[in-house]
């Protein structure tokens, strides 16, 4: 039964079929298992707040489709509302089995009875299973109700059906996910694709005037909204001299930015010139950004151009502005609001035409407040904000990023793009990031070290406050669906199951090959035909 139901899951997968038929395959998979009335799927939402039905399956007798309401998993007190029976199973990750609910004291089985009602049936067995992926992260439930209904009497079930009920949850989450995946990987590659066929456009195109809607650099990726608006801020702004001031955490590509609203004005064939306000002493900066006249200052043995002045024409970008000494803010207000500069040491003044975008990861207002931070600057400088949100707040852009990143390198190295495993990508997309894309860059370029050439990055190649909890690897998943024909899909897939438990079993092959239903030899074949051995080489009964 479940070889059966695995090799006609597997066939959906590798088929390209949707998650939801995915999910409709399980159901049905469940109630042949079950001889169970309905069997349901249901999902958690992103935050893991609420569960929602994602999938229903009934005999046919049952006359209504029961939608139900979304199962909220948390009391008013923020509590995990653990008298709700699913929202029990997802808080403990556990298996709720129970032979008649009406007999059962310290849950409340409200939702169960309102949706026996729109689908006019009476529960009296409930079964259920978290649905659970790698390091035991539980991605939603598998819901059967009335095992044993289809021969005419509700049964509790048997240990053995139980355990093959909960096989076949452990695949479900393991396929879902990964049909998951295989979608992202499927858009990813469409995107990249895209990218492609923009490239040599791109480089052979004369640069754009005033356009409304700027054509954006191959590097900068994002598709998630506040990147989207960002670019569609850029192509409002660029091509007049306004004052651009964006904003953003360290890494968020703030200076990426300021390049593309160069690239995207009138000033593309002039300079973009850079300055650090952060970086140099008061006098310095003043000296590199103005530029200074002979015998100004010890050591001044020459007349200087400042940046200003270099960057004419062109585009001035002043990154971390939030921390420019007050006596300087005073004069790159003069330049914004005149056009004019003035040397250091010189009485004469100078008129430049730039434009000028500044960046900050601090809090300006709270700077104004503090009286460090000129308060008319400001309103000159955020006459055009950008903002940019940090990584964590965006995450649809982290496997984009990712893509991105790993193939500039293998095209710059010659070496094959590296595949992720699961549960490295899985890592990439549940951490926070407080460097943002800049700290993701870095944990790539690392990971692509530590990876042999043309093998998978793994978890273990990921710095360890990222792998930390993940490092058990009893739950692991292969990467994404595997090439090859059905046989070696399903050979690869069995020797993930049969790992799974012998590590569970604690590598007690008689275990593991009585919960799988095997035998003993059965599995021992099984363990030599893959090569599964335990990690520390000591063999067990
Ligand atoms: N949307 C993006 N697409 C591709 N690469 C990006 C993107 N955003 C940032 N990066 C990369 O991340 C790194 C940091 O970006 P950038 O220097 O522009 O950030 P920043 O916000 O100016 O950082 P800081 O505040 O520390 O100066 C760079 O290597 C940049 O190429």
């Amino acid at each position: 039964m479940i070889l059966g139901d695995l090799i006609e899951l597997t066939s959906a997968i590798t088929a390209g079929v949707k998650v939801e038929t995915v999910m409709d395959q399980v159901v049905e998979a469940a109630l042949n298992l079950t001889g169970a009335e309905e069997a349901s799927i249901f999902m958690l939402d992103t935050f893991g707040q609420t569960l929602h039905r994602a999938c229903s399956r009934h005999r046919g007798y049952i006359k209504a489709m029961p939608t139900g309401k979304q199962v909220v998993l948390y009391g008013a007190d923020m509590m995990p509302n653990l008298k709700e029976p699913a929202a029990f199973v997802v808080s403990t990750g556990t298996t709720l089995n129970l032979d008649d609910i009406d007999k059962v004291i310290g849950y409340d089985f409200d939702r169960i009875r309102e949706e026996d009602k729109l689908g006019g049936l009476t529960t009296r067995a409930l079964i259920i299973l978290p649905l659970t992926i790698q390091s035991n992260r539980t991605i939603g439930i598998l819901q059967v109700i009335n095992p044993g209904a289809s021969q005419k009497a509700v049964a509790a079930l048997s240990e053995q059906s139980l355990k093959e009920l909960q096989s076949l949850a452990g695949l479900a989450a393991l396929y879902m996910w990964n049909a998951r995946l295989l979608e992202d990987n499927t858009r990813l590659k469409r995107q990249f694709d895209r990218h492609l066929a923009e490239l040599p456009k791109q480089t052979h195109k004369a640069p754009p005037k005033k356009v409304a809607e700027p054509q954006r650099p191959k590097g900068l990726i994002g598709e998630s909204p506040p990147i989207e608006h960002a670019i569609k801020l850029v192509g409002k702004a660029a091509w007049s001299t306004v004052p651009i001031l964006v904003r953003g955490e360290t890494g968020t590509g703030k200076e990426m930015m300021a390049a593309f609203v160069h690239m995207s004005s009138d000033r593309v064939n002039k300079p973009f010139v850079v300055q650090n306000c952060a970086a140099l002493p008061e006098a310095l900066l003043e000296s590199e950004l103005f530029g200074h006249v002979k015998g100004a200052f010890t050591g001044a043995s020459t007349t200087k151009l400042g940046l200003a002045h270099e960057a004419n024409g062109g585009t001035l970008f002043l990154d971390e502005i939030g921390d420019m000494p007050l006596a300087l803010q005073a004069k790159v207000l003069r330049l914004l609001q005149e056009g004019e500069v003035r040397r250091v040491g010189s009485t004469k003044t100078e008129k430049v035409d730039v434009r000028i975008v500044g960046a900050t990861n601090i809090n300006l207002e709270e700077k104004i407040a503090a009286g460090e931070f000129r308060q008319d600057l400001f309103y000159r400088l955020n006459v055009f904000p950008i903002n940019l949100p940090p990584l964590r707040e965006r995450p649809s852009d982290i496997p984009l990023l990712i893509d991105f990143f790993l193939r500039a390198a293998a095209e710059k190295s010659g070496q094959q793009v590296p595949v992720l495993s699961s549960d490295a990508l899985d890592a990439l997309m549940c951490w926070g990031y407080p460097g943002n894309v800049r700290e993701l860059k870095n944990i790539l370029d690392r990971a692509r070290l530590m990876a042999e050439d043309g093998y998978p990055i793994e978890l273990s190649h990921l710095p360890p406050e990222l792998a930390g909890a993940q490092h058990d690897a009893g739950n692991r998943m292969p990467a994404l669906i595997p090439e090859g024909d059905l046989k070696t899909i399903v050979g690869q897939y069995e020797a993930m199951v049969i790992e799974a438990k012998m590590r569970e079993t604690n590598w007690n092959k008689t275990n593991a090959a009585r919960i799988l239903n095997v035998s003993r030899r059965t599995i021992i074949d099984k363990l030599n035909r893959y090569n599964i051995t335990r990690p520390d080489g000591l063999e067990r009964s």
